[in-house]
């Protein structure tokens, strides 16, 4: 039984994650996390042709890393063990069997934008914004998205975007190649039904193939060693002064 995030199998034979905290804009709990890990496994086991991940509400697909759990305060090897959950679980999906849709209800940031970039395919609401914002708040991507970002866009673009740190809108996600398409969210169920055409029409063993050839192309064994040590690297400077001033403040707005 799930509380942070809805899973369940549709007739058309995907399967379907909704990050489930809309009053927290979607943002990443230490038991969304855990949540996400039992439901990607029980996905992998499933006789599915796709796997979408979305989120609940209008505002917000991921507000990245909830801040009260992944604090500032946190040594390195406590922060290290805290986003190296996270880097399991993009990895997993990244190596998911089948094809990985991100379906960007809204706007997708931080850890949250590290998420999405760790599906193979990404659908954004245009009025949503998007980006690999770490680089305001002190610290680097936690859970291992930068190492994916190089993956899924040409080099040069994934390096101007992390160390912009800029929230992007969808038309230009979708100019630099990180979005494929935009879709109306006004009509989702139509809209769906559209973006999943392509893959449901297929066969289960046509999508493992196609997927397997990505991988063989884009993920080499040494992805997840790259991974590592971009979690690694980022928790050595995660107690930084100015990291704690952005996320100090961040909680005191929220409290006040
Ligand atoms: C920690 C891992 C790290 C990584 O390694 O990648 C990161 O993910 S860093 C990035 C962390 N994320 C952020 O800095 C984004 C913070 N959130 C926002 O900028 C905004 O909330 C939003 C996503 C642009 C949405 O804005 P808006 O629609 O105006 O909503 P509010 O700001 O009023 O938020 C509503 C509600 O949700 C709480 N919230 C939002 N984001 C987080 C978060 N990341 N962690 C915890 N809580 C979050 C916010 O505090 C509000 O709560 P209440 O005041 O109780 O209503």
């Amino acid at each position: 039984m799930f509380e942070t995030i809805e899973y369940h199998i549709a007739d058309e034979g995907y399967a379907l994650i909704s990050l489930n905290r809309v009053e927290a804009r979607n943002a990443i709990s230490f038991q969304m996390t855990e949540e996400l890990k039992e439901a990607l496994q029980q996905a992998r086991e499933a006789d599915i042709k796709c796997l979408v991940l979305t989120g609940n509400g209008t505002e917000a697909f991921c507000s990245g890393g909830d801040l009260n759990d992944f604090h500032w305060d946190m040594s390195d090897n406590e922060a290290f063990k805290a986003l190296y959950s996270m880097k399991e679980v993009l990895y997993d999906l990244a190596r998911f069997p089948v094809p990985t849709l991100a379906v960007l209800n809204g706007s997708a940031l931080g850890g949250g934008c590290e998420l999405a970039t760790a599906c193979d395919f990404r659908y954004g609401s245009p009025d949503g914004s998007y980006g690999f914002i770490q680089g305001q708040l002190g610290i680097t991507a936690g859970f291992g998205g930068g190492s994916l970002l190089y993956r899924r866009l040409p080099s040069l673009i994934a390096y101007q975007m992390l160390v912009e740190s800029e929230a992007y809108s969808a038309t230009k996600c979708v100019s630099i190649g990180w979005m494929q398409d935009v879709f109306d969210p006004s009509d989702i169920k139509e809209e769906m039904k559209r973006l999943l055409e392509p893959f449901i029409s297929k066969s289960v063993e046509q999508l493992k193939e196609f997927k397997q050839q990505y991988i063989r192309f884009e993920f080499p064994i040494s992805l997840s060693a790259d991974m590592d040590e971009e979690v690694r690297r980022c928790s050595t400077i995660w107690g930084n002064a100015l990291h704690k001033e952005v996320v100090d403040s961040f909680l005191s707005e929220k409290n006040s």
